[in-house]
């Protein structure tokens, strides 16, 4: 029996797959548990047992989980690239009209209209006028799951677009259209866009990314969109700057205390992933990840561990490891193999980063639990677990 906790409200479409014959399902209460699954609930605190072998993120964004601390004690984290990516995508179509139609001061002020309303609003809707986005330039920053899909989106708006991503993987820049303009230089985005839109993690190199400075490279009059993160902006920064008249406005999914009722701010309750579809399917993918790494030692889109699979053969003990990526390891590891006379049927070995992970079939020998602590006190094995 598997033990798995939930944080937050996780979709039924996932939580379905867990057989209720093998899995036992509690929320909010980790003490002993062997999976999470969790949307933005905010582990940095949360104690970590030693029972916890994976923790699921039924979403893209990991910044709410302590991934480190997670690598180091061989607790395996994943998420649902790509899985919540339309959903985003269209809220952001939401957040670049907004940015540009004072859509949302206008319904505040209808709303408290008193008698009279409709000659009050042909009198009054001038202050809401906005212009429209058509032959306006979208620079897109990150071309992930998500960015991608906006910058296609700006095309077939009738933007001009133009996209910034270092890293870009081949599989989306495939996916990129070609009249999109790719460029290496941030400063050449900034100068050209008028909406500036951001599509990337955060993480300790991107935290205040667009601090004084990167706002102040904007063109003026420029708006900007962040359905990323809110450690990405610097609120006194962008406030300073639409107070100034640099940026006209700032629509963001993460509101904070200074953000909120501020003019040229518009706050959205991080609600971009907040749709039946993208619920779903982020629910489906984490979960049938985490069954297969809990009942197969199977690793698909973990953020912190290789991908590495192997298909079950029968007669076999599968034994997974996880290791820190020092040389030598496989040759450690054989050794106690060899010293018990096992087969080794099959075995994949996979590195990331720092760490890394093995899958070992094996023949000819039981596993118990003196061949396992043997394995553990291998130096540099974090995880070893029998997966029968
Ligand atoms: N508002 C929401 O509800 C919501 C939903 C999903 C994702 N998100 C956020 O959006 C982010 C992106 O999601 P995704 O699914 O596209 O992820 P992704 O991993 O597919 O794409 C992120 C892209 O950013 C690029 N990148 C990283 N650092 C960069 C930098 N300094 N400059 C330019 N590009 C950089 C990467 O190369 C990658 O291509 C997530 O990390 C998450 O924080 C928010
Ligand atoms: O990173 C993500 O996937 C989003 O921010 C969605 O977060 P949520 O699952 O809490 O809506």
């Amino acid at each position: 029996m598997f033990n798995i906790t939930t944080f937050n409200k996780i979709s039924n479409e996932g939580l379905k797959h867990f057989d209720k014959d093998s899995y036992s399902l509690t929320p909010d209460d980790i003490s002993n548990a062997d999976g999470v699954v969790l949307r933005s609930y905010k582990m940095h605190d949360t104690v970590l047992p030693d029972t916890l072998k994976a923790i699921a993120r039924a979403g893209a964004g990991t910044n709410n989980v302590p991934v480190e601390k997670c690598s180091e004690k061989g607790i395996v984290v994943f998420n649902a690239p790509g899985a919540n990516a339309n959903g985003v995508k269209e809220m952001t179509l939401l957040a670049l009209l907004a940015s540009s139609r004072k859509v949302n001061d206008g319904i505040k002020w209808v709303n408290n209209l008193d008698g009279d309303v409709e000659k009050q609003v042909e009198k009054g809707k001038s202050q809401f006028a906005g212009p429209e986005i058509m032959g306006k330039t979208l620079g897109v920053v990150g071309l992930g799951a998500i960015g991608v899909l906006v910058a296609n989106m700006g095309i077939k708006l009738g933007m001009k677009v133009i996209g910034y991503d270092p890293y870009i993987s081949v599989q989306k820049a495939i996916g990129l259209s070609w009249d999109v303009k790719y460029s290496s230089s941030l400063d050449e985005l900034f100068g050209q866009a008028d909406y500036v839109s951001l599509h990337i993690p955060l993480v300790d190199k991107t935290k205040g990314f667009m601090d004084e400075e990167n706002i102040s490279k904007m063109k003026k009059g420029a708006r900007l969109i962040n359905m990323s993160r809110g450690g990405l902006v610097n609120d006194a920064a962008i406030l300073k700057a639409i107070d100034e008249g640099r940026v006209s406005s700032f629509v963001t999914d993460f509101p904070t205390d200074d953000l909120i009722n501020k003019n040229g701010v518009v706050c959205i309750p991080h609600l971009g992933a907040s749709t039946p579809e993208s619920e779903e399917n982020c629910a489906r993918m984490v979960v049938n990840q985490l069954i297969d790494y809990l009942e197969n030692g199977n690793i698909t889109n973990s953020v912190n561990f290789p991908n590495c699979s192997l298909e079950r053969t029968e007669g076999t003990h599968r034994i997974v490891v996880l290791n820190k990526n020092v040389p030598n390891m496989i040759g450690s590891l054989t050794a106690v193999f060899s010293k018990y006379n096992a087969n080794i049927i099959e075995m994949v070995n996979k590195s990331k980063g720092d760490y890394a992970y093995n899958i070992i079939d094996i023949a000819g020998t039981e596993v118990n639990e003196e061949k396992i602590e043997e394995l553990k006190s291998i130096d540099g094995i974090i995880k070893v677990r029998l997966v029968d």
